[in-house]
């Protein structure tokens, strides 16, 4: 199903999730435009990776519905254009990085010298290029991060979705891995992040802040501080919180 939207290239509509009796999301109503960074920042359990896992069709809401690039979700047709990194890592760990790079290419359609060129490309962002023929299961937990985030980032996606990527991964690298969302913002990548690391959530060009299932803020930093009139971005959830 088609419709048309002018606003964003996602957009999620009044969409709420119940398990049993529990309200996980409820009635979230959001736009993301093409081009920004978009952060959902909020604690354990607020519902991030429940809406994210909706957004790529691994999860389907009670109510309400989403659309990406005008198309309804779930949709097959969407695949290619969107690089979707999970927080619990999809890595097969028996194989090398190679091996495992090798596979999501093979999915994604790439090969010959693309497919060489965009394996070295992602795997220099993450600074795993001297590691490419361990076995994964010799990797370290954010060894198995960083080669996640290499898998989605390898079919050069318009819409990078990133559950808690920098998690596990020290700061000095976690610096180097933002910089390269800047570049593919610069191009033109969508980037939605989930977070709740604070610091990494002034980094966003907008933020949308959950708790408990609701969106109880969205805009850019610099907006949510000043609104609240507060000196951090911790201090502003924890006004929009009602603390
Ligand atoms: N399959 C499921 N069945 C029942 N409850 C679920 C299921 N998946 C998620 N939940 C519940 O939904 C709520 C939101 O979980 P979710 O994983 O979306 O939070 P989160 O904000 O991503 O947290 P974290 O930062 O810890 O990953 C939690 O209370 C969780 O227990």
């Amino acid at each position: 199903m088609l419709v048309e939207s002018s606003k964003g290239i996602v957009g999620i509509h009044n969409v709420s999730k119940c398990y049993g009796k529990e309200h996980v999301l409820k009635k979230i109503d959001l736009d993301i435009m093409k081009g920004e960074i978009f952060g959902l920042l909020g604690p354990s359990g607020a519902g991030k990776t429940t809406l994210v896992k909706q957004l790529v069709g691994l999860d389907l809401p009670s109510a309400g519905d989403i659309f990406i690039f005008k198309e309804e979700i779930p949709s097959l047709k969407l695949i290619e254009r969107i690089g979707y990194m999970a927080q619990s890592d999809a890595l097969y760990t028996e194989l090398t990085a190679k091996e495992n790079l090798e596979f999501f290419a093979a999915l994604y359609g790439l090969k010959g010298s693309k497919k060489k060129e965009r394996m070295k490309e992602v795997m220099d962002i993450v600074q795993l290029t001297d590691h490419l023929k361990k076995l994964v299961s010799n990797y370290s937990g954010g060894m198995k991060r960083r080669l996640s985030l290499a898998i989605a980032l390898l079919h050069d996606p318009e819409l990078l979705i990133l559950d808690e990527p920098t998690v596990g991964i020290d700061p000095v690298l976690r610096k180097s891995i933002w910089s390269a969302f800047y570049t593919l913002k610069e191009k033109g990548t969508t980037i939605i992040v989930t977070t709740h690391v604070m610091d990494e959530a002034e980094k966003c060009d907008r933020l949308g802040m959950i708790r408990t299932g609701e969106l109880i803020a969205v805009g850019t930093p610099e907006q949510l501080k000043q609104v609240t009139k507060s000196s951090s971005i911790e201090e502003a959830f924890l006004v929009y919180g009602g603390a």
